[in-house]
């Protein structure tokens, strides 16, 4: 198990806010280079079908500039399958999308529908793009997953950070806990995200078979007072604190 964890970027936020008003700024490409820049360990982006952040532009300026890695947050559409194989990021996340949420719910089901998503994984796979499922942590997701021959997952940490009490967020903790060791003995790489913050990470970060976490609305949001660069570095140090303590 490492002793370090990567940190990865997700800027869709930068966009959220450009939308707001319809203008060219603030723009993703930017923060991307920023973020890279104060140490960011990769740039994960989320083209959702509605285009309410970021849109197929900045996927594309995105992957020009890079000098680290895309990770490329899609549902399984036929339209972003095309738009992944052209765009040929290094790594994809497949991730569930619904019209009306606000944010994403929960993982891929991917038992409801095994056909399906070994097909998405399959193809990206067979183009050189590591793809990587947004699960929940959950046993049979898992197996699944790695059955349909994911290499990589990416454990859903939201009702951790939605956690009501402490006792909730105990036993959501835990959850994510067995999952990593489940995955990770099964041969997965194991990442994890969403709605981490600066006052939840460490406990996520301190599980040493976590390779990565993604973070977005609380970093862009924290940059709003103090920076993109010192938003990511604070970050960071938590995550570094929490594993080698
Ligand atoms: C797939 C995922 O975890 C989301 O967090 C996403 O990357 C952030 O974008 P939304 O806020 O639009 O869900
Ligand atoms: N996959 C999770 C992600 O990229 C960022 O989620 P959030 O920190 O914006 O909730």
């Amino acid at each position: 198990m490492s002793r370090s964890i990567l940190l990865g970027v997700n800027i869709d936020h930068v966009a959220t806010v450009r939308n707001a008003r319809g203008t060219l700024y603030p723009q993703p490409v930017l923060a991307a280079q920023l973020a890279e820049q104060a140490g960011a360990d990769l740039i994960t982006l989320h083209l959702r079908e509605d285009r309410r952040h970021i849109r197929d532009e900045d996927v594309r300026l995105v992957r020009a500039v890079l000098q680290t890695r895309m990770n490329l947050e899609m549902a399984l559409t036929e339209e972003m399958l095309a738009h992944a194989l052209d765009i040929q990021p290094q790594d994809v996340c497949l991730v569930p999308e619904h019209r009306a949420e606000v944010t994403t719910e929960g993982g891929l089901d991917v038992l409801a529908n095994p056909a399906h998503c070994g097909r998405y994984i399959q193809t990206l796979q067979d183009a050189g793009i590591r793809t990587s499922i947004f699960i929940d942590p959950d046993h049979a997701q898992i197996k699944m997953a790695h059955e349909l021959g994911a290499p990589v997952i990416e454990i859903h940490t939201g009702r951790y950070a939605d956690a009501k009490n402490r006792v909730e967020q105990q036993s959501e903790l835990e959850r994510v806990k067995e999952a990593a060791t489940y995955a990770a003995s099964l041969g997965l790489v194991v990442n994890a995200g969403h709605g981490l913050h600066y006052h939840n990470v460490q406990a996520i970060a301190a599980i040493a078979e976590i390779e990565e976490l993604n973070i977005g609305h609380a970093l862009i949001s924290h940059s709003i007072f103090v920076g993109l660069k010192t938003a990511i570095v604070e970050m960071k140090a938590l995550m570094q604190a929490a594993r080698c303590g």
